[in-house]
């Protein structure tokens, strides 16, 4: 199936006595908007950092677009991933324009092409006017716009992001959801996590719960919804299915 396969995950960490992933299987379709939920604990940014390739599980399978990660695939599933950390990942002394020239050269972008390409995105996000302002000046809204924009300088057709709306504020939060459904809409697909489930809710066309490091359901969330008479949107779905109890 083209898309994202996760099949029977397993991940232990060096030194830990519980196992964070536990089985974990779920798919979601090629061009779609995806969210994977759960609460604290549950895994979510362990998941997302073994299908970018960043983690190894220690057992089971990811397939991206049909494609094992393997060494055989290793570089062109890196081309069609774009990943944005939940924490920014720029460099504070450089400038937004530098930063984005460093990232589009990894990628074997350089020169005029690059810059064009850096300073559209830095327009579309709002930042054209701080383009060339240190990254420790800019607010957290601004990092994490300019955090996304080093993640889609090689327009991947699979954008990964983990909360890449925690934190900031209403306008920067709008800006980044219209990005998502605009990028969407040029066909490429979206797996986003959050723990803001009304956004998920408008946001995603699917959605994975998880808890304990295990798929507890997958559905469209309105499907999801309808599916239980106590339900009237996605918060009472989550919490339906992963309790009222505290993860501390
Ligand atoms: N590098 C690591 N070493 C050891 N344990 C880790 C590591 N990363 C995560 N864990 C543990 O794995 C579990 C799941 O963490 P993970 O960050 O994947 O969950 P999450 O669902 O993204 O949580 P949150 O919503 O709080 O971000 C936690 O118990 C965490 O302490």
């Amino acid at each position: 199936m083209a898309g994202i396969v996760v099949k029977d995950l397993y991940k232990t960490y060096k030194g830990a006595e519980e196992p964070t992933l536990k089985g974990l299987s779920f798919s979601f379709r090629e061009g779609s908007i995806a969210g994977l939920l759960g609460p604290n604990g549950a895994g979510k940014t362990t998941t997302i950092s073994i299908i970018c390739g960043l983690v190894r599980a220690n057992d089971g399978q990811v397939l991206i677009n049909d494609m094992p990660q393997d060494a055989a695939h290793r570089e062109r599933i890196k081309k069609l991933i774009g990943v944005v950390p939940q924490r920014i990942a720029l460099y504070p002394q450089l400038s937004a324009v530098e930063n984005l020239t460093y990232f589009g050269n990894l990628y074997g972008f350089k020169g005029k092409a690059l810059l064009q390409r850096i300073m559209e995105l830095l327009e579309v996000f709002g930042l054209e006017k701080s383009a060339h302002k240190e990254i420790y000046k800019y607010s957290g809204g601004m990092k994490r716009r300019a955090n996304i924009i080093a993640a889609i300088l090689h327009n991947p057709s699979l954008l990964v992001l983990d909360e890449p709306t925690a934190g900031v504020d209403v306008q920067s939060r709008g800006m980044i959801l219209q990005f998502l459904r605009d990028y969407n809409r040029q066909g490429n697909s979206i797996l986003y996590t959050s723990h803001l489930l009304e956004e998920a809710q408008s946001l995603c066309e699917e959605v994975v719960i998880m808890d304990e490091g295990q798929m507890i359901v997958q559905g469209n969330p309105k499907e999801l919804i309808q599916s239980q008479p106590t339900c009237d949107n996605l918060e009472d779905v989550f919490l339906h299915y992963t309790g009222h109890a505290l993860r501390d």
